[in-house]
């Protein structure tokens, strides 16, 4: 599927070969040729298209992908392959959809190294990552392929032997709208659920990272949904708009920031489509002086560093009692020190490049705006070259502490999506849980302390959807993920998520005769 320079040659994805080859593969190799349009059960060019995008390998910068992004005749192609196979798929009985999810896991499981080393050299993350982003994302089929068959009413007795049952049925044709930071991952959150509800679904990757999720069509197909139920189209804002529009979509689910989840929802509205909107976040980090502070440090470091801090449920709001304020910075800057940034194919990276130049530039900016505004850089924060020549244009920089931080600042306040840590001290536990709630965002909190009465009572007050505690940063599939307040609504994870996939029909069943004030006499 991918000429590269250890792959020899254009091969199939399904061949050993190949898994081995791209497995393999080191950074500063990789070109993709193929298509990357997904339609009918095939890789395809777009039939029209309403511009271009460059898609880069961001550790060197250089190239690797220029897509034709989908115009209106290309996107009603899509709706139509997947309206066609979810006639087929809907009728399937959960069982049946559970073998095929089953099958798509395994082989997702059986390709892991090629899938991550893939995600690693369109996205930088460090391979020791995008390997835990496929577990989680052949765990996800895996989950939804078991409750598959669980989709079912309720009977309901009602007066003269008359009943009532619900169906849970399908939408229809879904939408999937992905961010950039978790490319496969986001799209196995989304289309798994879909699919084991009997949906079909049509996904748009970000057009910065648009080569996994076609391992993943291609993964589908092999493993034998019907041609057109999973599809890719590429491209930006004007192709995720001619999705939205499209009359014949039923649901939209997207990933991404506050001010597109606000223009999905006006689209959507116009159609009275549901949608899912998983957007942004500017979560808080609650650290008591009687917590474990090797834990909580580590927790520090996981709610801000993983995948260069370009994760939606960072803790970046990093709030410590005063008594420990001083020994806590001191062994964060000690860890953060340690981080080995560099060639994300690297075994021993954990901190591969940003996504791209201008959100470098733009992240940098927030700490200059930071300083500016009286923040102290304690570490980090700057741009930063690797040794190695081959990585002299990625987008890489140190990841960065700050103190004497307040609550109005611009980095305390708006989310910066990449390494950058706000270390923010209280005295009180009201006083930081009015603090860590002054936010116009809800998607995560975190707390670390040995009382656990107290860790209960600050998780049911923060106004967030998810809290972690004494960890942080931790998705697994069986839990719901998913935001309160600005960062979104409805759910992806869990099985709530089911519901966000079908709605419930009411079938009312008359045993007797109809009794009706219009008889006549
Ligand atoms: N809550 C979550 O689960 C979650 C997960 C990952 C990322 N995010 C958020 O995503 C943001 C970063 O991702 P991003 O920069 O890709 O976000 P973005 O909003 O710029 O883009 C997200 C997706 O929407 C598409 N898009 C852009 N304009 C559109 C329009 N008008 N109509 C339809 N589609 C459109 C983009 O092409 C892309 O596929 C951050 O705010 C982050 O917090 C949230
Ligand atoms: O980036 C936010 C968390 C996440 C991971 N995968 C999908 N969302």
């Amino acid at each position: 599927m991918f000429l590269c320079a250890v792959g020899a040659g254009v091969t199939s994805l399904f061949r050993t070969p190949w898994i081995a080859a791209v497995a393999a593969m080191s950074t500063g190799t990789f070109v993709q040729l193929e298509p990357l349009n997904y339609r009918d059960g095939a890789r395809v060019e777009p039939a029209d298209s309403c511009g271009t995008e460059k898609a880069f390998e961001p550790a060197t910068g250089r190239v690797i992908a220029t897509l034709q992004c989908s115009g209106e005749k290309e996107v009603s192609l899509a709706v139509k392959n997947a309206k066609a196979a979810f006639k087929v798929w809907s009728k399937k009985s959960g069982m049946e959809r559970c073998e095929v999810l089953l099958e798509a896991a395994r082989m997702i499981k059986e390709q892991k190294d090629a899938i991550a080393t893939m995600e690693t050299i369109n996205n930088g993350k460090s391979i020791f990552e995008a390997r835990l982003d496929v577990d989680t994302s052949w765990q996800c089929l895996e989950y939804y392929a078991g409750l598959a068959a669980s989709m079912a009413g309720e009977h309901v007795q009602l007066p003269g032997g008359s009943f009532g049952y619900t169906r849970r049925e399908p939408l229809g044709v879904c939408v999937g709208i992905g961010a950039w930071n978790y490319p496969f991952q986001i799209a196995c959150w989304k289309s798994a659920p879909a699919l084991a509800c009997g949906n079909a679904m049509i996904f748009k990757p970000s057009p910065f990272t648009p080569v996994s999720a076609l391992l993943l069509a291609e993964i589908y197909t092999k493993a034998g949904v019907p041609p057109g139920l999973f599809n890719v189209v590429q491209g930006g804002a004007a192709t995720g708009q001619f999705l939205c529009q499209h009359p014949d979509v039923a649901k939209v689910s997207f990933t991404g920031s506050v001010p597109t989840g606000v223009k999905i929802m006006e689209m959507s509205a116009k159609g009275i489509k549901p949608v899912t909107l998983e957007l942004g976040g500017k979560s808080p980090l609650i650290i008591f002086s009687d917590c474990d502070l090797e834990n909580a440090v580590k927790g520090a470091l996981l709610a801000n560093f993983l995948s260069q801090g370009q994760v939606c449920c960072n803790g970046t709001r990093v709030f410590v009692q005063q008594e420990i304020v001083d020994k806590f910075t001191e062994e964060v800057v000690k860890q953060t020190k340690k981080i080995k940034i560099g060639d994300p194919l690297l075994e021993d990276t954990r901190m591969g490049p940003l996504i791209n130049g201008p959100h470098l530039e733009r992240v940098c900016g927030f700490i200059k705006l930071a300083k500016e505004q009286g923040a102290t850089v304690l570490y980090g924060g700057e741009q930063y070259v690797p040794t190695d020549p081959k990585l002299k244009f990625g987008y890489y920089m140190t990841p960065c502490i700050l103190t004497n931080c307040s609550d109005g600042m611009t980095c305390v306040r708006e989310e910066i999506f990449g390494p950058v840590m706000s270390i923010l001290s209280f005295e009180t536990e009201a006083e930081v849980l009015e603090r860590a709630n002054d936010t116009t965002f809800g998607l995560a909190a975190g707390i670390f302390t040995r009382d656990i009465q107290r860790a209960h009572r600050v998780a049911a007050e923060l106004q967030a959807g998810t809290c972690y505690i004494n960890n942080y940063n931790v998705s697994p599939v069986e839990l719901p993920f998913g935001g309160y307040k600005k960062s979104g609504f409805g759910r992806e994870n869990g099985r709530v998520t089911l519901e966000y996939y079908s709605q419930l029909k009411t079938v009312y069943v008359e045993m007797g005769n109809v009794e009706s004030p219009f008889e006549s006499q």
